[in-house]
C-alpha cells in the first residue's frame, strides 16, 4: 500500500534558474545485486576517500519563492536546491548495529499536539553559554530527505527553540550529556515540558563536532550548491556541530547513509515567521482539538480540504508558522482569489488533485539502496515504480487545469508541473513497464501487477520465469476445481495471502452442514475453525504449487528487479524536478483548500488587507463582523446562529483592549476569534469577517484557559442562561500559578509587534491580589506597544486604566429581564462587542447566581456587601481628581490621533491633484460630505467627554 504521512516540514528552495550542474556521486564498496553500474552509492558513500565517478545534467526553470512552498519558511535567508537524486541506503531491518547513545533514552508519551501527518525526523541541539542564548538545530527526516539547519539568539524561556521544535516535530532528540547530567539543563527541561511527545537522547559531545559538519555538507549537498551552502553557514558553528551529532546517530543508530552529494540542505532563520508559542498552540486549538484529538473542530481540521498528504504537512505547518511577508502573502491571496473567482479553475484543480499519492515520500523511498539484498525490498521497489507511474501521469493533468490560470503563484506551479522532466521520467517509465500495470489493493492482485510490471523483451529469462509463474497459478486453479468436484465441497473456494499463499476456506453455514463443523478427509490438512463459519485447510499438493510459486515468483522478482533498478537510476536524475512539481502540488492543494473553505460558508469569507501602508505602521486591525472559524462550523452544524462581532484597534489609541461582561456571555470567544483570524489572515486565506484589515503580527502569545475548549457548550445567539454557569477550574491554586508562568513568559517576550490574547488573568487568587496582579501586568503590557486583548471580570480594571492612553474598554453586551412575577429573572446573553464597561449592574456575578438555584438570603447579603464594597472603592477613587484630568487629558489626545488620522487618509487618498472632469467633481464632493460629518461626530464625542 502506498505509504501516507510524512514530516511537519515541506520541501522547500529556491527552483529559480536550476542550470544544468554536475554531481559526482561517490562510488560503492560493495554491491549486492546482481548488475554492474557506477551510479549506484554504498553505505559507506561518506567516507572520505569516496571517489567521484559521474557526471549529471539537470536543469530547472520554475519559480516559486520558498516562502511560498513553505509558509513556514518566510525565515528562510537561503536555500540549497535539489539538483541530484538522494540515496539513502535504507537496511530492511533497523535495529541499530551499535549505539552511540550514552545512556537509556528517557521514552515519553507522544505529543499531545502532533497529529502525526509528520514522519521520522532526527534533531539535534546544541547552545552556546552567554546572557543570550544562542540555540543550534539540526533537523533530518529520514522519510523526505531533507535537512533543516537553524541558528536561534533565544530568550531565557527558549521560546524560538521550542517553536522550532513544534513546528518539525522530531520523533528523537539529541543533546550533549552533559547538558542532561548530573544536573539536567534549563533547555533539557524546557524541551520536556513542552514537548511531552519527544525523546531526550543524550549522547557523547564529541559527536558535535563542527569539522565533521563541515566534511558533511561538502559531501552530503547538491554539487551545485556546496558553495553557497558553506558561505551559508560558515559562521553558524552551533547548527554545524548539530548537524554533525544527527548524521553519526542516523549512521549508527538507524543504519543510514545518505550518498554524496544527495541532500538537500537548507538554513532557516528564526526570523520571517510569526512566532506562536506551544501553549498557545495548544490553548487556541490550533492544530488538535484540546478534548478530543481526533474531531476535526481545530483550526487545522476547519481549513483542512487538502487532497493530498504534502498539501496537508504544507497546511499544518503554515499554521504554526505564519508568515510576516506582506508580498508573499498578496501573491497567494491573488492565487486564492482567482480560484475563488473563477469556478471551472477550482473544479478542474480540484479533481487534478484527487488521485495523488505522498509524492514526497514515494521519492525518498525511490533514492534509497538497501545494504542487504532481500526479496521484500525488490518487491517494495517494484511497488514504487507502480506508484511512480500512476503519479507522474497525474502531473500534466494539473498543468491543463491551471492553462487558464493568472497569477503569478498559479503560473509558477503550472510551469512546476508542466517540466519537461516529467515527460522523460513518463518516457521512462512506459518504455520500462507495462501500460496497463497499476496499483491494485489486493495482496493477490499486487502481486500478479508486480509479476507482470516489466514490459515483455526487456529480459528473455523474465519472461521464461514469468511464463512457468503462469502455468503454476493455472495448476493451482485447476487442483482446487479438482478437489471441489472430487470430493464433493459445497462452498469451497481458494483464498490468497502473503504468507500463506493459496490455501482453501469452506463454508459451514451452508445448507448442506448447517453450521456444523464437517470432518474432511485425510488429505485436507491444517485444518483451522475461522470466524466461526468457515473451515480454512490446505493440501500437501497445494502446499508444494504454493512453494513453486514462492520460487518463480522470487526468480521473477529478482529479474525483474535488475530492469527496475536501472531505470530507478534512471529516474533519479530527474527527481530534483519531480520533488519541485511535489512543492507545487502542495502549494495547489493549500490554496484549493483555502479556496473551497472561502467559497463554501454562507456568510462569506473576505480577502484580507494588510495594514503596512506607510513606513509607520499604524497597528490597525479593523474587522467587520468577523467570526469565529471554528465555532461557527460547530454551531451551524448544531442548526445556531454564529453572532459576529466588529473588532477594532490601532496602535494610538486602543492598542490595549480591555473586554468585560458576565460569564458565558462570549468574552474568550470574542478573543479566540481574533488571534485564529489574524493567523488565518497571515497563512494567505481568506477570513470570515465582512471586511479585514491586519497589521502583520510577528508574535502571538496567550494566556487562555483551557478549561474552555471550542466543543464545549454551544448555545445560540442571544441565548438564556437559567442553569449553570460555565465549567471553572476547581483548583484555584493551579490556575493561579499558571497564570503568573504564563504572564512571566508572556512579559518576557512581548514586543511591539506581539498580539497578546489574555482570557481572564488572576481568577485563581483572592479578589485584591487577583486585580493588583492584574493591574501590574496590564500596565507593563500598555506600556509594551503590542496589541493587546485583555478579557477580565474586575471591572476596575477597566476603571483604572480605561483614562491611559491607547486603552479601550469593551464589553460585551448582557440583557438583563426581570420577571413579571418578582422571581427570577433572565440573563439574555447577546454576544455582541459594545464600547464602554458593562452597562448593566455591575454585581453580574449575582446577577447570574440570582438565576441559577442559589439560596436567597445568601444572595441579598452578598448583594449588600458588594454595594458596601463598591461605593467604599468608588469614593476611594474619587478622592482624587486624578481620574477625570486623566480622561480629559485622553479625550485631547484622542481628537489629535483621530484629526492626524484624517489627514494622513486624505494625503495618501486626494493628494495628487484631481482631474477636472465630472466624475472627480462628484466624487470629491461625496468624500467633502462624509468627512464633514465624520468630524461633526467627534466634535460632539469630544464636549461629551470634557463635560463629564
Ligand atoms: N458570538 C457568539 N455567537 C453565538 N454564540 C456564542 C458567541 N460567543 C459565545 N457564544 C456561546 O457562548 C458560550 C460561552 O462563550 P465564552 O466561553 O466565550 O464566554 P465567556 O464570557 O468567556 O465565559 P466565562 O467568563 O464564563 O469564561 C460559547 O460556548 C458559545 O456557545
Amino acid at each position: 500500500m502506498p505509504r501516507t504521512g510524512g514530516t511537519s516540514s515541506t520541501v522547500t528552495s529556491d527552483i529559480s534558474s536550476r542550470s544544468s550542474s554536475s554531481s559526482t556521486i561517490a562510488k560503492p564498496k560493495k554491491r549486492w545485486y546482481p548488475r554492474s553500474s557506477s551510479k549506484s552509492h554504498s553505505k559507506r558513500a561518506l567516507s572520505s576517500s569516496s571517489t567521484p565517478n559521474r557526471v549529471r545534467s539537470r536543469s530547472g526553470s520554475a519559480t516559486l519563492d520558498s516562502r511560498q512552498t513553505s509558509g513556514a519558511y518566510g525565515a528562510t535567508e537561503s536555500r540549497a536546491s535539489s539538483s541530484t537524486g538522494i540515496s539513502i541506503s535504507r537496511p530492511p531491518s533497523r535495529v541499530p548495529s551499535r549505539s552511540m547513545t550514552t545512556s537509556k533514552a528517557t521514552t515519553r508519551p507522544y505529543s499531545a499536539m502532533s497529529n502525526r501527518q509528520t514522519a521520522h525526523t532526527v534533531c539535534a541541539i546544541t547552545e552556546g553559554r552567554g546572557v543570550a542564548a544562542t540555540v543550534g538545530l539540526c533537523f533530518v527526516s529520514v522519510d523526505t530527505g531533507e535537512c533543516v539547519l537553524c541558528e536561534i539568539v533565544d530568550s531565557q524561556t527558549y521560546i524560538r527553540t521550542v517553536h522550532k521544535l513544534t513546528v518539525y516535530d522530531p520523533v528523537e532528540i539529541l543533546i550533549a550529556n552533559s547538558a542532561m547530567q548530573p544536573v539536567k539543563s534549563k533547555l533539557c527541561s524546557i524541551i520536556e515540558d513542552n514537548l511531552p511527545g519527544a525523546k531526550l537522547i543524550p549522547i557523547a559531545r564529541k559527536y558535535f563536532n563542527e569539522a565533521v559538519g563541515h566534511d558533511y555538507i561538502s559531501q552530503l549537498s547538491f554539487p551545485k550548491d556546496v558553495e553557497s551552502t558553506r558561505v551559508l553557514i560558515a559562521s553558524k558553528f552551533f547548527p554545524v556541530c548539530a548537524l554533525a551529532a544527527v548524521m553519526k546517530y542516523i549512521e549508527i543508530n538507524l543504519n543510514l547513509t545518505f550518498a554524496a552529494h544527495s541532500l538537500r540542505i537548507r538554513y532557516e532563520g528564526s526570523e520571517g515567521s510569526m512566532l506562536i508559542d506551544y501553549s498557545t498552540v495548544r490553548s487556541l486549538e490550533l492544530i488538535q482539538n484540546i478534548v478530543n484529538s481526533s474531531s476535526p473542530h481545530s483550526l487545522l481540521g476547519v481549513l483542512n480540504r487538502t487532497n493530498t498528504p504534502m498539501g496537508l504537512r504544507l497546511l499544518r505547518s503554515n499554521i504554526l508558522q505564519p508568515l510576516t511577508d506582506k508580498a508573499t502573502l498578496e501573491s497567494r491571496l491573488d492565487a486564492l482569489e482567482e480560484m475563488t473567482q473563477h469556478e471551472e479553475l477550482f473544479f478542474a484543480c480540484q479533481s487534478s488533485l484527487k488521485p495523488f499519492q505522498d509524492l514526497d515520500r514515494l521519492l525518498t523511498t525511490l533514492i534509497s539502496i538497501p545494504t542487504k539484498p532481500s526479496i521484500k525490498f525488490s518487491e517494495q521497489r517494484i511497488n514504487d515504480i507502480i506508484l511512480l507511474k500512476q503519479s507522474v501521469s497525474c502531473i500534466p493533468p494539473i498543468a491543463m487545469a491551471l492553462s487558464s490560470c493568472r497569477s503569478d503563484l498559479l503560473l509558477a506551479i503550472r510551469e512546476l508541473c508542466a517540466h519537461e522532466s516529467i515527460e522523460v521520467l513518463r518516457k521512462l517509465v512506459d518504455d520500462c513497464i507495462n501500460e496497463d500495470c497499476q496499483w491494485a489493493k489486493t495482496p493477490v492482485e499486487l502481486r500478479n501487477q508486480r509479476c507482470f510490471a516489466v514490459k515483455h523483451g526487456h529480459n528473455g529469462l523474465l519472461d521464461v520465469a514469468r511464463r512457468s509463474y503462469k502455468e503454476v497459478t493455472e495448476d493451482v486453479m485447476m487442483l482446487i476445481t479438482r478437489l471441489k468436484e472430487e470430493y464433493d465441497l459445497d462452498g469451497l473456494e481458494s483464498r490468497f495471502e502473503i504468507a500463506r499463499g493459496y490455501y482453501l476456506r469452506l463454508s459451514t453455514t451452508g445448507p448442506k452442514y448447517g453450521g456444523d463443523i464437517p470432518i474432511l478427509p485425510e488429505i485436507f490438512i491444517n485444518q483451522a475453525v475461522a470466524k466461526r463459519h468457515y473451515l480454512e485447510f490446505t493440501t500437501m499438493d497445494l502446499m508444494k504449487l504454493n512453494a513453486k510459486l514462492r520460487d518463480a515468483l522470487t526468480e521473477i522478482m529478482l529479474m525483474s528487479e535488475e530492469t527496475v533498478e536501472r531505470l530507478v537510476e534512471d529516474v533519479r536524475v530527474q527527481i530534483p524536478a519531480l520533488y519541485k512539481a511535489s512543492e507545487g502540488i502542495a502549494m495547489l492543494d493549500m490554496l484549493v483548500s483555502l479556496a473551497h473553505l472561502a467559497t463554501a460558508s454562507e456568510k462569506g469569507y473576505v480577502r484580507p488587507r494588510f495594514d503596512q501602508s506607510g513606513p509607520e505602521e499604524t497597528g490597525l486591525l479593523a474587522i467587520k463582523n468577523a467570526r469565529h472559524p471554528v465555532k461557527e462550523v460547530i454551531m451551524s452544524k448544531k442548526g445556531c446562529r454564529f453572532v459576529g462581532n466588529d473588532v477594532y484597534a490601532t496602535k494610538e489609541s486602543s492598542r490595549f483592549q480591555i473586554i468585560t461582561g458576565t460569564n458565558m456571555s462570549g468574552k474568550s470567544t470574542y478573543l479566540k476569534q481574533v488571534s485564529l483570524l489574524c493567523i488565518m489572515a497571515q497563512i494567505g486565506s481568506f477570513v470570515p469577517a465582512e471586511h479585514a484589515t491586519f497589521p502583520i503580527f510577528r508574535a502571538l502569545h496567550s494566556r487562555v484557559s483551557t478549561d474552555e475548549v471550542t466543543d464545549a457548550v454551544v448555545s445560540g445567539p442571544s441565548s438564556s442562561i437559567s442553569t449553570t454557569g460555565s465549567g471553572s477550574n476547581a483548583n484555584g491554586a493551579s490556575t493561579f500559578a499558571a497564570d503568573m508562568r504564563e504572564a512571566a513568559f508572556i512579559l518576557q517576550n512581548v514586543t511591539n509587534h506581539s498580539l497578546i490574547i489574555i482570557d481572564e488573568m488572576g481568577r485563581g487568587s483572592s479578589v485584591r491580589d487577583g486585580l493588583a496582579i492584574t493591574l501590574a501586568i496590564s500596565e507593563v503590557l500598555v506600556d509594551s506597544n503590542a496589541t493587546i486583548f485583555f478579557s477580565t471580570h474586575f471591572l476596575e480594571v477597566a476603571e483604572i486604566l480605561g483614562p491611559r492612553v491607547g486603552v479601550a474598554s469593551l464589553h460585551m453586551r448582557v440583557d438583563m429581564e426581570e420577571a413579571s412575577d418578582g422571581g427570577a429573572g433572565k440573563l439574555k446573553m447577546l454576544y455582541k462587542i459594545a464600547d464602554g464597561r458593562n452597562t448593566l449592574n455591575r454585581h453580574y456575578g449575582l446577577k447570574l447566581a440570582s438565576v441559577l438555584p442559589f439560596p436567597k438570603v445568601m444572595l441579598e447579603r452578598a448583594t449588600d456587601i458588594a454595594e458596601t464594597l463598591t461605593a467604599a472603592g468608588a469614593a476611594a477613587r474619587q478622592a482624587g481628581e486624578q481620574t477625570s484630568v486623566a480622561r480629559k487629558r485622553k479625550a485631547v489626545q484622542e481628537v489629535y490621533i483621530s484629526l492626524r488620522s484624517l489627514y494622513e487618509f486624505c494625503a495618501s487618498k486626494f493628494g495628487d491633484e484631481a482631474g477636472d472632469d465630472d466624475e472627480d467633481a462628484k466624487a470629491k464632493t461625496h468624500n467633502d460630505k462624509m468627512i464633514a460629518t465624520w468630524l461633526a461626530r467627534l466634535q460632539e464625542e469630544f464636549v461629551n467627554k470634557m463635560s463629564q
